[in-house]
């Protein structure tokens, strides 16, 4: 009789998470949270206080946690090494939040233990440039493992995690829809660096021993049913068609005046042809690779916690 795997995760309810939470009074402002919110996202301030600063004061103890067996490490050693900066991934659909999740505990952390310098970056910066794609015949399967340079996001982590005085990625542009030539950002010798994006835990593929996930020292998926994340999805388009959208700068200004049963036609396409294919094949299977899972509810709240058990 085979058996059921068995979770790797213990799930705790959020209220139960809560109560965890460290005293910070007013770890945020009210204008802080609206810039951090992505669209669509429905971060309150209570969510961060009950949510992220948890998981926040959890992530610093990982980290300290890593700072203590660097020290110790060199001590057995003998010999000085460097302290390398702590990797955090941020996985999960798009249209799930995960760059909020990212940008807040970029902020959060930031302000943790005195003053910690935290870079982020976001991997749509290695997709290939729609040349490339386009090229290679898949334009329409942007976001998918094989749309990235994986072999330049994985060189580019291990350059910054091992020290590098300044690494580049290149930008990608949800406006123009492309990779911005000649656009780069540099890190420099960050604290703490957060690596957000849809594929981020992704095993090796065929034939490469490394993947970037190898790198992580924490990583962080951001969960929800995925007809919710489909209907956010749509909702967003709707909301970017009446704001992004009408900037004639914008790759997808032709939409902007589509009618609403058009904008919806349109979404649900994209969605149902790219983006859910791409969750189900590919970042759905990578959750159980996580240290710890945000579940959200219909409603974009977090509802629980799944921890890897330790
Ligand atoms: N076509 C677009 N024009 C402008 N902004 C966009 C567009 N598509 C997505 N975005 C923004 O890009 C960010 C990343 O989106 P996405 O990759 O879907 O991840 P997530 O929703 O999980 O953060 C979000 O803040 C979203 O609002
Ligand atoms: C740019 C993205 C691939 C996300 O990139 P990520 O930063 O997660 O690597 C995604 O937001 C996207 O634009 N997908 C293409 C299909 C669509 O237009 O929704």
């Amino acid at each position: 009789m085979s058996h059921p795997i068995s979770s790797p995760f213990v799930e705790i309810d959020r209220a139960d998470w809560a109560r965890l939470a460290p005293h910070v009074p007013d770890p945020l402002t009210e204008a802080e949270v609206r810039r951090i919110r992505g669209t669509g996202d429905r971060l309150e301030l209570r969510e961060v206080a009950e949510v992220y600063l948890p998981l926040s004061k959890l992530i610093s103890l990982y980290r300290d946690s890593a700072a203590r067996l660097h020290r110790e490490t060199t001590e057995f050693l003998g010999a000085p090494t460097h302290p390398t900066p702590f990797v955090l991934g941020v996985a999960g659909s798009v249209a799930v939040g995960k760059s909020t999740t990212a940008r807040l505990l970029k902020e959060l952390l930031g302000r943790w233990q005195g003053e910690l310098r935290v870079d982020l970056v976001t991997t749509d910066g290695f997709l290939h440039p729609n040349r490339v794609l386009e090229q290679r015949g898949i334009m329409g399967r942007k976001g998918f493992p094989e749309s990235y340079d994986r072999r330049a996001l994985l060189q580019f982590v291990t350059r910054v995690k091992s020290g590098e005085a300044e690494v580049r990625a290149p930008v990608y542009s949800h406006l123009s829809y492309d990779i911005v030539p000649g656009e780069e950002i540099v890190v420099r010798r960050p604290d703490l660096l957060i690596v957000e994006g849809l594929n981020v835990l992704q095993p090796p593929p065929t034939g490469s021993h490394l993947a970037v996930s190898d790198l992580f020292d924490f990583s962080v998926y951001v969960d929800a049913r995925t007809r919710a994340i489909r209907e956010w999805y749509i909702e967003r388009f709707f909301t970017l068609k009446a704001t992004a959208f009408q900037d004639p700068q914008s790759y997808f200004h032709r939409f902007a005046d589509m009618t609403d049963a058009q904008a919806r036609a349109y979404s649900s396409d994209i969605w149902d042809s790219i983006n859910g294919p791409n969750l189900v094949e590919h970042i759905l299977p990578t959750r159980s690779r996580a240290d710890l899972v945000l579940r959200k509810d219909d409603d974009h709240t977090i509802r629980s916690v799944l921890l890897r058990k330790v």
